[in-house]
């Protein structure tokens, strides 16, 4: 049997880069989930034969355009648009944006191709896309960026909708992109639809949207280590990123009494041993949504230690909540936090470990939570605020904190119930992925061959 699994796994990875060779990092996502699902595909022959894993890694349908915008000074700028229309078999696309400077076809590949499982898990009717412009908003003023955001729109528009395809944030996406983009959509289409998630609450955005990635992802964790008799009270935590996942993760962590010693941007972390309590967390806040700075200065006022250039993974935690970018932990990383005790890593952002990072953790059977389960809670929560669109009413901020919670109970049985191995040992990476596969499976055989 492994064997043939491993015959089965070259062999389509061999197809999967002979079709697009460049893309390392769409590569990488498919492998991962390939591995996990091939014993299943090996025992039900008829998805082999209805070329479901083929499907899957072919988008159907991908949108690049050209987005062209006048910066402060007057020049014309030109940066890249794209949309990945990836899997439309549970619901419309679904997926966020992102706008950074390395984002490109290979990127946003393999963000669409993980939002298919991780849709599939939050159990709500959400296909699965992504999109994004490699622009970069950082050091631009909020004008040139809402004069970005409706140039980009003003190509996206006619391609999404509340029942086509719906948009969110991601890496540099926000309350300010999405209001923009939203803008701009409603001046085009003179429609006020539910065609973006992440709103701002006075026009048709769910209370909790903004928490609920990095609150799931620490709900998810919690799950975890209830498993083992153990909770988040008195544990040190290590987060990266200090964006909107980091810092909601963080306010999680601080309410089930765990201590966040630090937090990191592009530029480096701050190591703050104290632990960053609420009212720091308050400054990060302010920070890094309003006056746009960077997190050294938060070692420059509370007058703690700064690392330029590097990442948190040396520093000693129970806990590890990457929150930043992919591939942020590698292998050395990971054996380093082994090392030093960690014994819980959750992935609050898409795909963090590298695959040397995820092969330690599984090996020392720690518990290890993959993102596409454990960062679901965002989307989920964007699904719940379709749903309210949908019935042009608000929930209150409770119902859908614990709608939240139940669907990451829910997804962590899931993946149990998928991965769990003799010794008493749960391979969360193999139960999400087959978890979020039968699903889609099913519902692409049952809508025949397209
Ligand atoms: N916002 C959401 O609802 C969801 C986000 N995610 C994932 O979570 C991660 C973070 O996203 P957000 O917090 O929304 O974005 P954000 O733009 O609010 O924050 C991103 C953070 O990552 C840091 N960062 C970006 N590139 C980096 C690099 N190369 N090295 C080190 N740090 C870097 C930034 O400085 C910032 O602190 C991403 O992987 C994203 O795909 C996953 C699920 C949902
Ligand atoms: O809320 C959404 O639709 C997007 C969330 C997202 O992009 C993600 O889960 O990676």
């Amino acid at each position: 049997m492994e064997k043939s699994v491993s015959r089965f796994v070259e062999s389509f990875m061999n197809y999967v880069k002979a079709l697009d060779p460049f893309q390392s990092e769409f590569h990488q996502a498919v492998h991962e989930v390939v591995e996990s699902v091939t014993p299943y595909l090996l025992e039900n022959p008829n998805y082999v034969q209805l070329k479901i894993l083929e499907r899957l890694v072919e988008p159907e349908r991908v949108i690049q355009f050209r987005v062209p915008w006048i910066d402060d000074q007057g020049m014309l700028q030109v940066n890249r648009g794209f949309r990945v229309e990836m899997n439309s078999s549970l619901g419309p696309y679904k997926g966020g944006l992102r706008f950074h400077p390395t984002v490109n076809l290979s990127i946003l590949k393999f963000l669409a191709f993980e939002q298919t499982f991780k849709n599939s898990l939050t159990s709500l009717p959400m296909g699965a896309g992504k999109g994004g412009s490699d622009f970069d908003p950082k050091n631009k003023t909020d004008h040139e960026v809402m004069r970005f955001c409706q140039s980009f729109m003003t190509e996206l528009q006619r391609h999404i909708g509340a029942n086509t395809d719906i948009p969110a944030g991601d890496i540099g996406v926000g309350g300010r992109e999405i209001g923009y983009l939203f803008g701009q959509y409603k001046r085009i289409r003179n429609e006020f639809a539910g065609v973006l998630t992440g709103k701002g609450l006075e026009w048709g955005g769910s209370l909790i949207r903004p928490e609920a990635t990095g609150y799931g992802a620490v709900y998810f964790a919690e799950e975890m280590m209830k498993s083992r008799g153990e909770s988040f009270s008195g544990k040190v935590v290590t987060i990266s990123g200090s964006g909107n996942v980091a810092q909601y993760a963080a306010e999680k962590v601080l309410d089930l009494g765990g201590r966040v010693v630090t937090l990191s941007d592009s530029s480096g972390y701050i190591y703050d041993p104290a632990g960053v309590d609420r009212e720091k967390l308050d400054y990060v806040m302010e920070l890094k949504n309003i006056q746009r700075g960077r997190i050294k200065e938060y070692a420059e006022k509370y007058g703690c230690e700064y690392y330029p250039g590097k990442r948190p993974w040396g520093v000693k935690c129970d806990v590890a909540l990457p929150c930043a970018t992919e591939n942020e932990i590698s292998q050395e990383e990971a054996k380093a936090l082994l090392i030093n005790g960690c014994e819980v890593v959750s992935e609050g952002a898409n795909m963090p470990c590298q695959p040397g990072a995820v092969h330690e953790f599984l090996e020392a059977r720690i518990l290890f939570a993959p993102g596409k389960a454990a960062n679901a809670g965002g989307v989920a929560v964007s699904g719940l605020e379709m749903a309210q669109n949908s019935m042009r009413l608000n929930w209150m901020r409770d119902e859908v904190d614990q709608r939240l919670h139940t669907i990451m109970k829910s997804i962590h049985k899931m993946c149990v119930t998928y991965g769990e191995r003799p010794g008493d040992w749960v391979n969360y990476v193999d139960g999400a992925n087959i978890a979020g596969f039968v699903k889609v499976a099913k519902a692409m055989r049952a809508q025949g061959n397209v």
